[in-house]
């Protein structure tokens, strides 16, 4: 018998990829597996990708309430923004790993411009993000967590040791990122048909209004004790999973002095990684693909040294419902629970 888990907002692609995680894991037990409109359909109807395991054969979607998931002794929030918040009232003992945004950012004025005025500020949990320095401690100690988004996640890891370290200024960073359609989640929307998709690259929520951009400023300003301010543009790319962000950002002078930028970049993500199980600097000269993490918890960086326009150049990418999503809730689930960072996760994406 492992340690008694749930998923609420199973239905759902970062719910559909927790559970087959969960299936896999060593040391989790599943017990209750909630929905919304589909609560009383059967889990495999909609995963069929799910079928031959006891907790999921014949088995339909619960509905999603405190009693049905109080049982766990930790449970996975995989619901939309708004609904975690309000679930989680109603579960004041549970241990949480919250995939919503809900409880990211600490400033209310900063959430309600990007949520909405009249959208409560649930406040703020430790944040998910295993790699950043001393997060881990926080985690292990922590009842309640929140996941990073997923664009957060890959470019929060790309830049991050850059800043720690010096060699990027704070204030002139620019993040392009390509997003696979299931980071849109699994709706009904008219602008991802696949017709609309298909062939087709498009950016979206333009200007800086994409709400990972103070995730992505409040965590690295808070990593590096410097304040960062950037600009983000999002855009869909014609695959189901994977991102690939694109972060530069102005050298400093320290790093443009240093004997071989380039290799200054490299070095200090290669030291912040050096015993990641999970976040990998690439060997000199390979650039990060999307395909190398496909459903993985992997997640690639590289960077060079732009020196005719005097920027840092990192590429990263995650598989959005991996590193970026259920893989990510699952380390954070093991942290949290004292068991092995890697327990039911594999870091080696799927070839071809
Ligand atoms: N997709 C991604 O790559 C990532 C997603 N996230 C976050 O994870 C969460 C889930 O995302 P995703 O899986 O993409 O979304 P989906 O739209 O695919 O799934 C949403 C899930 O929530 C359920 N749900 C919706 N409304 C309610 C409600 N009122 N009460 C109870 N359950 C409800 C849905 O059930 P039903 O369909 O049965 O109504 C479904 O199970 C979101 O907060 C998202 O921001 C975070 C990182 C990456
Ligand atoms: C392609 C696409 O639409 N992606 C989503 C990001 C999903 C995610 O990680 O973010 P949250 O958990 O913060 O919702 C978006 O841009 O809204």
């Amino acid at each position: 018998m492992g340690t008694r888990v749930a998923v609420a907002g199973a239905s759902g692609y970062a719910g559909g990829e927790l559970l087959r995680l969960l299936a896999g894991h060593p040391d989790l037990e599943i017990t209750a597996v909630s929905a919304g409109s589909s609560a009383g359909k059967p889990i495999t109807s909609i995963h069929p990708n799910l079928v031959g395991h006891p907790a999921f054969d014949g088995v339909n979607f619960a509905a999603t309430d405190a009693a049905t998931l109080g049982e766990a002794e930790l449970i996975f929030m995989a619901l939309p923004h708004g609904e975690s918040a309000k679930l989680a009232d109603a579960l004041p003992q549970a241990r949480i790993v919250d995939l919503s945004a809900d409880f990211r950012l600490g400033d209310a004025e900063t959430w309600h411009k990007f949520y909405g005025a009249d959208v409560a500020h649930a406040g703020r949990w430790a944040y998910g993000l295993p790699e950043l320095p001393g997060a881990k401690e926080n985690i292990r100690q922590a009842r309640t967590v929140a996941a990073p988004g997923c664009y957060a996640t890959t470019s929060i890891l790309a830049l991050a040791p850059l800043l720690a370290a010096g060699l990027a200024e704070p204030d002139d960073i620019v993040i392009v990122a390509a997003s696979g359609t299931s980071g849109a989640g699994r709706s009904l929307r008219t602008d991802l048909l696949a017709s609309e998709v298909m062939g087709s690259m498009s950016a979206y929520k333009v200007g800086g209004t994409h709400r990972h951009t103070p995730e992505i400023e409040q965590a690295l300003s808070e990593a590096s004790g410097l304040e960062v301010t950037l600009s983000f543009t999002p855009t869909l790319a014609p695959m189901p999973r994977g991102i690939l962000a694109t972060c530069t950002a102005k050298l400093t002078k320290a790093a443009t002095a240093s004997a071989d930028p380039g290799q200054a970049l490299r070095d200090a993500l290669g030291a912040a990684y050096s015993t990641s199980p999970f976040v990998h600097l690439l060997p000199d000269g390979q650039w990060p693909a999307t395909a190398a993490v496909y459903g993985s918890n992997g997640a690639h960086v590289q960077a060079a040294a732009d020196l005719h326009a005097g920027r840092a150049v990192v590429i990263s990418t995650t598989d959005n419902l991996g590193k970026g999503a259920a893989g990510q809730a699952v380390q954070l689930a093991n942290l949290m629970l004292g068991l092995p960072e890697t327990a039911g996760l594999t870091t080696h994406g799927v070839a071809p």
